[in-house]
């Protein structure tokens, strides 16, 4: 057996983690054959339902859990960590828009982002989740200057596989015969989730998904609105967002960093954009990226028609406007 790895949640009293933490202890994430030191952070009004969590773990029995570190102090929760899942803050409610809570969120990541740089590992991978997840990470990342920059990421993967998902469906295939579906931009109702680059196995030959589709009008407009709404729609039924699929989705966006994306695959995440696309450098942009020993590489040379640089267009609008508005809550 390896070494044991640190691992942080925060929000780890919330819905999300509540799920998370289980994959993570499972080894779904880390490896079958890692042992890892649960940090578990949440605000101090939460500690006594954080200790049920804490006797749940332990109840559990999982072998790969050799310690759990319940806290509401960030130099605890973040020291010596190599992985975070940056989960802690509001969800929004029926009617929001996930950027509408920038103001109640983007401090709790600045703070947080203070305390990686302070405490954790400086090879930490620091996944954020908690929304408006592009703009939080750029945030968390700024205030954390001795952790480099390639080491934040924000997920869009819950769109990716929500997209996946769709894609299946309506070709009636099962979930691993459809790859390459990618979420571009922000984890908001402006993302572009494109299949037209996306492959489906049909009759045991992969071929691009427009054309199983015969060029369905569907891949521009159905399917583009439903992925970009799935979440408001989770809400809708459930009264509260979506949860088991946001764990999910990190487990999956951690995991691809910690052991790389399969050859011929890649995967979608928020990373800082480098210009690739004609995206505007210094946000945090969805793209296609492929991973190995631990680094991303944003995909080169996929072809952008008109359709989609108009997409790519007002989605990165939408992060410059944010990232206006967050450096100026910060700044308060
Ligand atoms: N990027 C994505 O795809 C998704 C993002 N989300 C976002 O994830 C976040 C968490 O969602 P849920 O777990 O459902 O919410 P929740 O309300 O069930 O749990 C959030 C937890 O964070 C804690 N918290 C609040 N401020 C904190 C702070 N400063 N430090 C540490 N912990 C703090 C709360 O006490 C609570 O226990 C929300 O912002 C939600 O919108 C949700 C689904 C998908
Ligand atoms: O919609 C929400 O507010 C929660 C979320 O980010 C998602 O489900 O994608």
């Amino acid at each position: 057996m390896s070494e044991p790895i640190r691992v942080v949640v925060t929000g780890a009293a919330g819905q999300i983690a509540y799920s998370l933490i289980y994959m993570l202890s499972r080894g779904e994430v880390f490896g079958y054959d890692q042992p890892i030191i649960l940090h578990l952070l949440d605000i101090p009004p939460m500690m006594e339902v954080l200790e049920g969590v804490v006797m749940e773990i332990t109840d559990c029995a999982l072998p790969l859990v050799v310690g759990v570190v319940p806290t509401a102090d960030l130099s605890v929760a973040f020291k010596d960590v190599e992985a975070a899942f940056m989960v802690g803050s509001m969800p929004r409610k029926k009617g929001m828009e996930r950027k509408d809570l920038l103001s109640a969120n983007v401090k709790i990541f600045k703070e947080q982002g203070e305390a990686l740089d302070k405490y954790a590992k400086k090879d930490v991978k620091v996944l954020v989740v908690g929304n408006p997840a592009n703009t939080n990470a750029l945030m968390c990342s700024k205030f954390a200057p001795s952790i480099p920059k390639e080491n934040f990421s924000a997920m869009t993967r819950l769109d990716q596989n929500r997209a996946q998902a769709a894609v299946a469906n309506r070709l009636g295939l099962r979930i691993n015969q459809v790859r390459n579906v990618t979420i571009w931009g922000n984890h908001s109702s402006t993302q572009f989730p494109d299949a037209f680059h996306a492959s489906a196995q049909i009759n045991g030959i992969w071929k691009p998904v427009a054309e199983a589709l015969n060029n369905s009008p569907w891949l521009k407009d159905e399917f583009v609105t439903t992925v970009q709404n799935r979440g408001a729609a989770v809400i809708a039924a459930r009264k509260m967002s979506s949860a088991m699929s946001a764990a999910k989705a990190a487990a999956d966006h951690m995991k691809d960093i910690w052991h790389g994306t399969a050859p011929g695959t890649y995967t979608s995440m928020a990373v800082l954009s480098d210009g690739s696309y004609g995206v505007p450098a210094d946000i945090m942009f969805s793209f296609p990226v492929t991973i190995a020993n631990k680094q991303w590489k944003i995909v080169q040379g996929l072809s952008v028609d008109d359709f989609s640089r108009s997409k790519l267009d007002v989605t990165a609008k939408e992060l410059l406007e944010e990232k206006q508005d967050a450096v100026a809550l910060c700044q308060d």
